[in-house]
């Protein structure tokens, strides 16, 4: 039988990440991963076929429509893949509101639905909703479809994601919503296959990548998380600040004369790791440069996750377990160290060879909370919703 591909789309706020997946039996098989790095000039396509990794300059720009950029894109994996043999398209959508309970075939009237929740995820929504347009544009008959972040968050109690303002504003759906609900999907999954006794635990689980969150887990289902009603809530991120004070805002926006959109801008562009350290929102850079105003960028982003997973062990009632994952959670030893440090007294304990090595578990034999790092795929969990839906639809082949 020929090979059936299907591709998925991860628009995060600084990268598109591509999944190549082969449909060998009824299974998804990952055969290769490429990624948009929106932090380089000129842009690059990091491509991996199986073990080999190419670095691909391309000459488009991230510019207003991605029609281009994907063009070329395309031809690139088209060297490697046969892409006619695509049979469908997965996207990640940041932003479900209340609208989706789960993913959904993208047609005129799903990505018009998307299309109104943009406000509320402004460095995302378009991103996903360009790449939506350009797969359409080079492959218009494709069948396309979106995950959310938001809907693994809908098991969480009512009182959890209400905000304390007047209660007509919540029924008009201002209100907490949860993000990275794709990443916490997979990794609950791969807790409780690697670990089912915790997996059926009160679990914090740190997404750590350039936007960050944390989510408590009981038994794998989501009953708190850091982000609420838009992703800049929560911990410090790459250049996003986490929660802050709105006394601020209503100062930038009375006594200091800002812009709503020069607010936003801020919000979204300038603070988190890059506003506090000056320097890069990239905690790399952070390390290397060593100095004390990107020191104090780390220290309060260990600060302000040690804080919140305390935060979220009270709605648990407990804490079995704290899971690291994403970029920063499966990569830097340093971060988890720092975290750690400041749970001692709750009874966290690092193994400090294993947490170097990014070993699995990382906690000692000891330690009253155990502490993994498992590795995320947002990616498997598009692709699966995606043949889900494709299957249901029983869609024709390649065309
Ligand atoms: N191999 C690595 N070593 C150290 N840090 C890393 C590594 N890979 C990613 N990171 C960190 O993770 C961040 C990006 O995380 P990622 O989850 O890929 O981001 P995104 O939110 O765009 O999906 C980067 O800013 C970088 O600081
Ligand atoms: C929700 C969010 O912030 O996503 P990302 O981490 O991919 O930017
Ligand atoms: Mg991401």
């Amino acid at each position: 039988m020929t090979d059936r591909l299907l591709l998925t789309f991860n628009a995060g706020s600084s990268t598109v990440k591509i999944g190549i997946f082969r449909l060998s039996g009824d299974e998804p098989e990952r055969v290769g991963k490429a990624v948009v790095d929106f932090a380089s000039q000129p842009l690059m396509l990091h491509l991996k076929e199986g073990p080999t990794q190419f670095e691909l300059p391309l000459e488009g720009e991230a510019g207003d429509d991605l029609a281009d950029l994907m063009d070329e894109v395309f031809r690139e994996l088209g060297k490697h893949f046969d892409l006619r043999t695509v049979i469908a398209a997965g996207h990640r959508i940041v932003h479900g509101g209340d609208a989706f309970d789960g993913p959904v075939e993208l047609n005129l009237e799903t990505i018009e639905k998307i299309r109104t929740l943009t406000e509320l995820a402004p460095l995302h929504q378009p991103q996903a909703l360009r790449l939506i347009r350009a797969v359409r544009h080079l492959r218009p008959a494709l069948f396309q479809t979106g995950s959310f972040d938001t809907t693994f968050h809908a098991t969480q109690q009512d009182l959890v994601r209400r905000i304390a303002i007047p209660r007509a504003y919540h029924d008009r759906g201002i209100k907490r919503y949860g993000f990275h609900g794709l990443s916490y999907r997979y990794v609950a999954g791969a807790l409780a296959r690697k670990e089912p006794e915790v997996g059926r635990g009160k679990v914090v689980m740190a997404h750590l990548g350039s936007g960050a969150s944390l989510c408590a887990i009981e038994n794998s289902q989501s009953r708190d998380t850091s982000m609420g009603f838009s992703t800049l809530d929560g911990i410090p991120m790459a250049t996003r600040p986490g929660w802050l004070d709105p006394g601020v805002l209503l100062h930038f926006l009375g006594p200091l004369g800002k812009t709503v959109r020069e607010v936003e801008d801020m919000l979204y562009h300038q603070s988190g790791l890059l506003g506090v350290s000056g320097l890069s929102g990239d905690i790399r850079d952070l390390f290397e440069d060593g100095g004390a105003q990107a020191q104090e960028a780390i220290d309060l982003f260990t600060l302000r996750i040690a804080g919140e997973i305390c935060r979220l062990a009270s709605t648990l009632e407990g804490l079995d377990a704290i899971v690291f994952t994403a970029g920063i959670g499966e990569n830097q030893p340093k971060v988890r160290e720092r975290v750690a440090e400041r749970l001692l007294w709750l009874g966290v304990e690092l193994d400090t060879a294993a947490n170097e090595r990014n070993a699995m578990k990382i906690s000692t034999p000891t330690s009253r909370i155990a502490v993994y790092v498992i590795p995320t795929d947002e990616e498997q969990m598009i692709v699966e919703e995606c043949l889900s839906l494709f299957t249901a639809g029983k869609r024709p082949a390649a065309s």
